[in-house]
């Protein structure tokens, strides 16, 4: 089909109401799948009006459930579904969606599996319209990831989305296909907190480093069948055509981990744990580098504060070789031990006889002041 002839909202032929559907095929919530059904068709629109505009667009949704959103992003126009659902149980409602799209030439391609481990390989390849767009052109894809996601595998489905968008894989080897899902509320807080927040953490910065995000709207718990004990938030996140990082992903990745080992504590006491315990005059440069006081917590560094210490980290795995990446933190007791077993170390022109943060601090002071004298 060509681009001139994608078709628009479409009026699908009468379905049974999804209440009557779930009482007909006797479907009760399985709580081990974070079943938790929206039924109330505005809400449902509303949801499927956020991941517009639709028209001639194939969705990928996960977690279709009874097929309420689903019918929506149709009659928003989606051209094809591709429908990802665990629970066989939902089959014949699907099934019947599927038959009355059908009948308006559209596709409703169902797989019953896993999210989890679902490959999108060449779902979106081979087909007549090009649904492709430049990763660098405003324009976006006429693709589409959704989901009324089940609360237990949304953290790290989106973990693994956020990593396939760095790394245009997946869907995004297509362009910047936008994202409309949904979160637990607080969650959802901690996607889009901004700094010198309690919310902000890894994933705010993992999420804002890649994608402009934004809240669309919060739904109550109670507008659930069963009633979420939660309220729960839609966000759309579409990718940014320069990741505000320019380093590759694991390293991003890791370096944001270990700052937010304990949110609370200063940096520096974060920070010790990414570098081998005889090797603090790595923290020490790690700091000096970029100019970031060691004593700041975690959620005061903006964005653009991540991105220096990412990139002087990268530069520093580049030279020191791979171990400095492979390093895995063994514990503060241990790091403590090992660290007192350091005698004497000569950083900088400095003799230390221990490491403690306060030094550390110092050390990086006076190593900062030197990179100003030149
Ligand atoms: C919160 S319900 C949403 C259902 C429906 N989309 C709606 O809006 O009412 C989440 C859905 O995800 C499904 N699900 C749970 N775990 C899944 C998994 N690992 N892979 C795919 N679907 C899953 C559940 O069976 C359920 O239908």
């Amino acid at each position: 089909m060509s681009v001139s002839t994608v078709k628009s909202a479409i009026r699908l032929p009468p379905l049974p109401s999804l209440a009557d559907l779930l009482r007909m095929l006797d479907l009760r919530a399985r709580r081990q799948l974070s079943q938790n059904f929206l039924l109330e068709p505005r809400l449902l629109n509303k949801l499927a009006k956020a991941a517009k505009p639709l028209a001639g667009c194939h969705v990928l949704e996960i977690g279709c459930g009874p097929g309420g959103f689903t019918r929506e992003l149709f009659r928003e126009g989606a051209q094809r579904v591709v429908g990802v659902e665990l629970d066989r149980r939902f089959q014949p409602c699907l099934e019947n969606l599927q038959d009355c799209v059908r009948a308006a030439d559209r596709d409703l391609e169902l797989h019953f599996t896993s999210a989890v481990n679902f490959s999108t390989d060449g779902l979106f390849t081979q087909r007549e319209q090009d649904l492709s767009a430049d990763w660098h052109s405003q324009q976006l894809p006429k693709i589409r990831l959704v989901g009324n996601l089940p609360f237990n595998i949304s953290t790290p489905l989106l973990m693994t989305w956020l990593q396939d968008i760095a790394e245009r894989r997946s869907v995004w080897q297509h362009g910047r296909v936008p994202l409309v899902l949904t979160f637990q509320k607080e969650f959802a807080d901690r996607l889009l907190a901004d700094t010198w927040t309690r919310s902000r953490g890894r994933p705010s910065i993992l999420t804002q480093y890649l994608c402009e995000a934004r809240r669309c709207f919060d739904i109550s718990g109670r507008a659930f069948l069963p009633q979420a004990k939660v309220d729960v938030t839609v966000v759309r996140l579409v990718p940014l055509r320069q990741p505000l990082i320019p380093v590759p992903y694991p390293y991003v990745n890791k370096l944001v981990k270990h700052a937010f080992a304990f949110p609370n504590k200063s940096l520096v006491a974060c920070m010790e744990t990414l570098f081998p315990p005889d090797r603090c005059d790595l923290l020490i440069r790690l700091f000096a580098e970029t100019g970031t006081q060691p004593q700041c917590t975690p959620r005061e560094l903006s964005i653009a504060q991540f991105s220096d210490l990412c990139q002087a980290y990268h530069r520093m795995c580049q030279t020191e070789g791979s171990e400095l990446f492979d390093f895995t933190y063994i514990g503060k007791e241990d790091l403590w031990r090992t660290r007192k077993s350091v005698q004497r170390k000569v950083l900088n022109g400095l003799t230390v006889n221990y490491f403690t943060v306060a030094n550390i601090v110092n050390k990086t002071r006076l190593a900062q002041q030197a990179n100003q004298s030149g």
